[in-house]
C-alpha cells in the first residue's frame, strides 16, 4: 500500500501544501488541477520542488465531463485529454483520474461509456500512462461504483482502471460487498474520505463536510475490510474538501491526515490481521480509567484568590511538592494540582494565559505504551527536568500547548502522590460531598475541532457523540462529547465561528485554547449546595423563568421546583433519568465549575446550555466597566 494526501485538503498555496505534506511524512500527492493552475512556475517547476521534498505525484485529477458524449463535444474532450497528457508528462504523473461525467449533454449508456474509455485507454497508453475512473456520488449517469466498474471491465484496456472513493461508496450506503469481487490490480486508486451523518445533497456534502477517516460517522472500517479482502495493495490516498480544513492550518491539516490514516491501517491490521508494509507498530489505544489530576498553573496573586476558590468547593490542602511551589488540593478522588512554581512550563504557560489549566494526567493501563502510540501517531512528546528521585511523568502536548500526562499503575506511576509531595495532614474533613471529575469541557478555534478530535479518539479507547449546536447569546457554539463507556472520562469540545460567544470571548482572554470549564461529581446536589453556600461560593444566579417553565413542563411538584430555585440548580431529565447542574460564576481569567450530580442520566444537560450561557453573559456585561 502506497499512501498519499490530495492537495486539496490543504489550505494556502501549492509550494505551502506540498511543504506540509512533506513535513506529514508522505510520500505521495494527488495535485488537483487547480493548484496546478494556480502554480506561478511550470509543472516542470512543480515536479522539481515535489521530487525535491522526497514525493511523487500519484495521480493528476480530477479530468471531468469525458464519458458519453455527442458529437461535437466527444472529439474536443480527446482533445482536451491529450492537453492534460503534456501536463502530465512535465509534472511526472502517469495517472490520470476522470470522475463520472455531470454534463446535461452526456449520454448515458455502459457500453458507450465503455468505448469512450477504451479510446481513452489507447491514448494513454501511447504516452506510457493510465487512466481511473470514479463515479462521483451526484455523476449523471453513473454515481455507483458497481457501474464504474462495469464500465473499466467493459474498456477492457490494461490502462484503464477503477477509483473506489469511500466518500462516494458509503455517503450513498451502496451494498459494499460488490467490491470484494473486483480484481486488485483494476483498482487503480482507492480515495479515503470520512463525514459527518448530514441530510444534505451528496455534492454539498462532499465539497464541504468530508473530513479525516475517524473523524466522522461513515462505516470506514466495513469499506476498509471490502478493500482488504480484494488484495489491494495499491495507492491509497486522503481527499478531503473541508471548509475547516481550508481555513486552517496546512501543516497541522497534513498531520492530521498521517495520523488518520496510520490509525486506520492499525485497525484494520489489528481486525482482518492484515500485513501492510511500512505501517510502524502501534501500541493499542489506551484504556482510560479517568482523571487523575488536572493541574492549574498560577501566579502568586492568582495563587491565593484560586486556593481560595478550592476551599469554597470543598478541597483540601492535602500534599506539598517536595522541591516546587506546588501543592495537591484533594476531595473524593479529585485531585487539583496548584503550580505556582517561578520556572518551568507551568510558569511559562502562566505568563501567556493567567490562571488556567496547564495539564491534566490520565489514569491508563499502560502509560508508557501511550507516549508510543502518540510519539507515532506524530503526537509532540513533552519531558521537563525532574528533581532528583522525583518521578518522570510521560506526557505529550495537547490543546493550545497544554500537556496530557498519562499515569498508570503499571510502571508504579501511581505512586506519584508518595513520592513527589509531602502529605498535609488534615484534621477532621468533610468537605462539600464532591466526589469526582465529571467532565472537562475545553474550548477551541472552530479550525481546530476536529485536530483535537482525532487526537483524542486516536490515543483513548473513547466514543464520541453526534456534534451538538448549542445558543449562545452571542452566536451558536458546535460541542460534541468524547466518553469512555464507563463514563470514567469525559471531554467537551466546544467550538464557535462567532467571535462573541461565550467560548470565543475565553479564546481570546486566555490567549488560545484550553479548558474552560470542570464539571464535578457530587452524590448530593442539594447538600453540596449548602456546603458551597455555607463557604461563601458566588454561583450563578439562574432567572426565575426558568424554574416557572420548569414547573409546567416536568413533573417535579412544586416543592421540588422551589429546591432547584432556592439553590439555583439547573435540571435535565431523560426517560427516568434525572440530571442536576449548579454553576459557579466566572473566575478570573474564564474558568468556571460545575458542580453535577447524575442520577443515572448519560448526557450533559444540552436543553439548559442556553440558559446558563445567557446567564453567564448577562453577569459578564454586569460587570464591564461601562455597564454594556
Ligand atoms: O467534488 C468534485 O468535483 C470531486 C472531484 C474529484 C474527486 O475525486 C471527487 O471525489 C470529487
Ligand atoms: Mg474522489
Amino acid at each position: 500500500m502506497r499512501t498519499a494526501i490530495a492537495t486539496v485538503c490543504l489550505s494556502g498555496t501549492l509550494s505551502e501544501k506540498i511543504e506540509a505534506i512533506a513535513a506529514a511524512q508522505f510520500k505521495g500527492v494527488e495535485i488537483f488541477e487547480t493548484d496546478l493552475l494556480s502554480f506561478n512556475r511550470t509543472p516542470a517547476d512543480a515536479r522539481r520542488m515535489i521530487e525535491d521534498l522526497g514525493l511523487e505525484t500519484i495521480t493528476f485529477q480530477p479530468f471531468r465531463d469525458f464519458e458519453g458524449m455527442p458529437e461535437p463535444q466527444r472529439s474536443k474532450v480527446f482533445a482536451r485529454a491529450e492537453r492534460k497528457f503534456d501536463v502530465m508528462e512535465e509534472l511526472g504523473c502517469d495517472l490520470l483520474m476522470v470522475c463520472s461525467n455531470v454534463s446535461p449533454d452526456s449520454l448515458g449508456g455502459i457500453e458507450r461509456a465503455a468505448a469512450d474509455f477504451h479510446e481513452l485507454g489507447e491514448r494513454a497508453a501511447k504516452r506510457g500512462m493510465r487512466v481511473a475512473f470514479e463515479a462521483l456520488s451526484w455523476g449523471r449517469h453513473i454515481h455507483d461504483y458497481r457501474d464504474a466498474w462495469e464500465v473499466v471491465r467493459r474498456a477492457d484496456h490494461p490502462a484503464v482502471g477503477l477509483v473506489l472513493d469511500s466518500f462516494h461508496v458509503l455517503a450513498r450506503g451502496t451494498d459494499l460487498s460488490a467490491i470484494r469481487s473486483i480484481p486488485a490490480d483494476r483498482i487503480f486508486l482507492v480515495q479515503m474520505a470520512d463525514a459527518p451523518r448530514l441530510d444534505m445533497d451528496y455534492l454539498s456534502w462532499s465539497r464541504h463536510y468530508r473530513c479525516f477517516p475517524g473523524q466522522g460517522d461513515l462505516p470506514i472500517a466495513d469499506f476498509m475490510n471490502a478493500l482488504q479482502a480484494t488484495g489491494f495493495d495499491g495507492l491509497l490516498s486522503l481527499e478531503i474538501f473541508n471548509d475547516r480544513f481550508r481555513a486552517g492550518s496546512a501543516r497541522s491539516v497534513a498531520i492530521d491526515g498521517q495520523r488518520s490514516l496510520m490509525v486506520m491501517l492499525d485497525e484494520l491490521r489489528r481486525h482482518t490481521g492484515a500485513d501492510i508494509p511500512g505501517l510502524p507498530d502501534l501500541p493499542a489505544k489506551a484504556t482510560c480509567s479517568g482523571v487523575e489530576f488536572l493541574e492549574f498553573a498560577v501566579d502568586e496573586r492568582g495563587a491565593l484568590a484560586f486556593e481560595r476558590t478550592l476551599s469554597g468547593l470543598g478541597f483540601r490542602k492535602a500534599g506539598l511538592h517536595r522541591s516546587k511551589s506546588v501543592t495537591r488540593w484533594r476531595q473524593g478522588d479529585i485531585n487539583i494540582v496548584v503550580n505556582a512554581d517561578k520556572e518551568g512550563f507551568a510558569h511559562s504557560f502562566n505568563i501567556t494565559h493567567g490562571t488556567s489549566v496547564c495539564a491534566m494526567a490520565l489514569r491508563v493501563d499502560d502509560a508508557p505504551g501511550t507516549v508510543n502510540r502518540a510519539v507515532t501517531l506524530l503526537d509532540q512528546p513533552f519531558q521537563q527536568p525532574v528533581g532528583p528521585g522525583e518521578m518522570n511523568i510521560p506526557a505529550v502536548r495537547g490543546l493550545g500547548g497544554s500537556l496530557l500526562y498519562f499515569v498508570d499503575h503499571k510502571t508504579g506511576l501511581d505512586r506519584l502522590w508518595d513520592v513527589d509531595f509531602k502529605p498535609v495532614e488534615g484534621d477532621d474533613f468533610t468537605g462539600a460531598g464532591l466526589r469526582t471529575v465529571d467532565h472537562i469541557s475545553q474550548s477551541m478555534h472552530y479550525e481546530e475541532m476536529l485536530t483535537w478530535l482525532l487526537f483524542y479518539t486516536s490515543l483513548l479507547n473513547v466514543r464520541t457523540t453526534p456534534t451538538q449546536t448549542v445558543i449562545d447569546p452571542g452566536g451558536v457554539v458546535q460541542s460534541q462529547a468524547i466518553e469512555t463507556q464507563d463514563g470514567s472520562l469525559r471531554l467537551i469540545l466546544n467550538a464557535s465561528q462567532s467571535q462573541r460567544t461565550l467560548s470565543s470571548r475565553f479564546l481570546s482572554e486566555l490567549f488560545g485554547s484550553g479548558v474552560q470549564h470542570i464539571a464535578l461529581a457530587t452524590g448530593d446536589i442539594f447538600a453540596t449546595a449548602e456546603h458551597l453556600k455555607a463557604n461563601g461560593v458566588d454561583l450563578l444566579p439562574i432567572p426565575e423563568n426558568y424554574y416557572d417553565d420548569l414547573e409546567g413542563r416536568s413533573d417535579l411538584t412544586s416543592e421540588e421546583v422551589a429546591r432547584l430555585r432556592e439553590s439555583n440548580i439547573l435540571y435535565d431529565r431523560e426517560g427516568g433519568d434525572e440530571y442536576f447542574q449548579i454553576y459557579t460564576k466566572t473566575l478570573e481569567g474564564g474558568l468556571f465549575f460545575e458542580i453535577v450530580e447524575r442520577r443515572g442520566y448519560r448526557g450533559y444537560g444540552a436543553v439548559n446550555a442556553p440558559i446558563r450561557l445567557a446567564a453567564q453573559t448577562r453577569l459578564a456585561s454586569d460587570n464591564l466597566p461601562s455597564g454594556i
